[in-house]
């Protein structure tokens, strides 16, 4: 797979330090052998559609994560995003689930009654209860790896050079121009709140390390999560 020496920042100094203080565990998300697998096709169908079934799920427990962030936030521009991407995940980004499902005869009533695999468990309920326990820089800092992570992963397997038709529909939702405008939209929103709370020194704040904390245990249960895609 081809990777960019530098990958897209979405216009966050926020998010590239904690990707650079994740290090290898960031790499071990991003360069996932799942995520391989999507690029050049050879993931089985059956790995993918067990990986979409537990996503559709993840997706709806996320959704209400992020309904925490709205209770969590400080003023009506964190508000208003976090408002929106529950919107989003709500209304519309679970049916490239139930359309893609749907094709292989998975039907929607089928989806929400799937058996959570534990490392979708860990992963929704540490990012519900990183919102529940924290404020709204624990519960974006939890978020964050998913939004920006798959923003990363979607350009890199778009830049291949011969890239597998396979997988096509996935890649270009995360590839595509609609995505990487929320990623830098959260990016704004991210940079935003940490100054706002923590200052324009933020890295001398004591805070720095708990959030920064939060960033890397997210990336970990994300590369939990393509490991559970693996194992099928
Ligand atoms: C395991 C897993 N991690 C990340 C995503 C991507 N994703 C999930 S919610 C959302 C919108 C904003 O948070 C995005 C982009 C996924 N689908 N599944």
């Amino acid at each position: 797979m081809t990777f960019h020496t530098t990958a897209p920042d979405f216009g966050s100094t926020v998010f590239a330090r904690w990707r650079a203080e994740a290090g290898e565990d960031w790499h071990a998300y991003t360069r996932h052998a799942f995520v391989r697998g999507l690029g050049d096709g050879s993931l089985p169908q059956a790995n993918f559609l067990h990986y979409l079934v537990q996503d559709y799920i993840f997706l709806f427990h996320f959704a209400r994560a992020w309904a925490l962030a709205v209770v969590k936030a400080d003023n009506i521009a964190e508000a208003r995003l976090a408002a929106s991407i529950v919107d989003g995940l709500v209304n519309h980004e679970m049916s490239l689930h139930v359309d893609i499902c749907g094709k292989a005869g998975i039907a929607e009533e089928a989806l929400l009654q799937a058996e959570e695999e534990r490392e979708n468990l860990a992963y929704t309920r540490y990012v519900i209860d990183a919102g529940l326990s924290g404020d709204f820089l624990d519960v974006v800092a939890a978020l964050a790896p998913c939004v920006f992570g798959y923003g990363e992963i979607g350009a890199a397997l778009a830049a291949e050079a011969a890239p597998d038709a396979t997988y096509r529909q996935w890649i270009d939702t995360y590839a595509g121009e609609e995505y990487h405008d929320m990623c830098r939209q959260v990016g704004a929103l991210v940079d935003a709140a940490v100054e706002a709370r923590l200052g324009p020194d933020p890295q001398s704040s004591p805070r720095w390390a708990m959030i920064s904390r939060r960033f890397q245990a997210a990336t970990r249960l994300e590369v939990g999560f393509w490991d559970m895609g693996l194992r099928g």
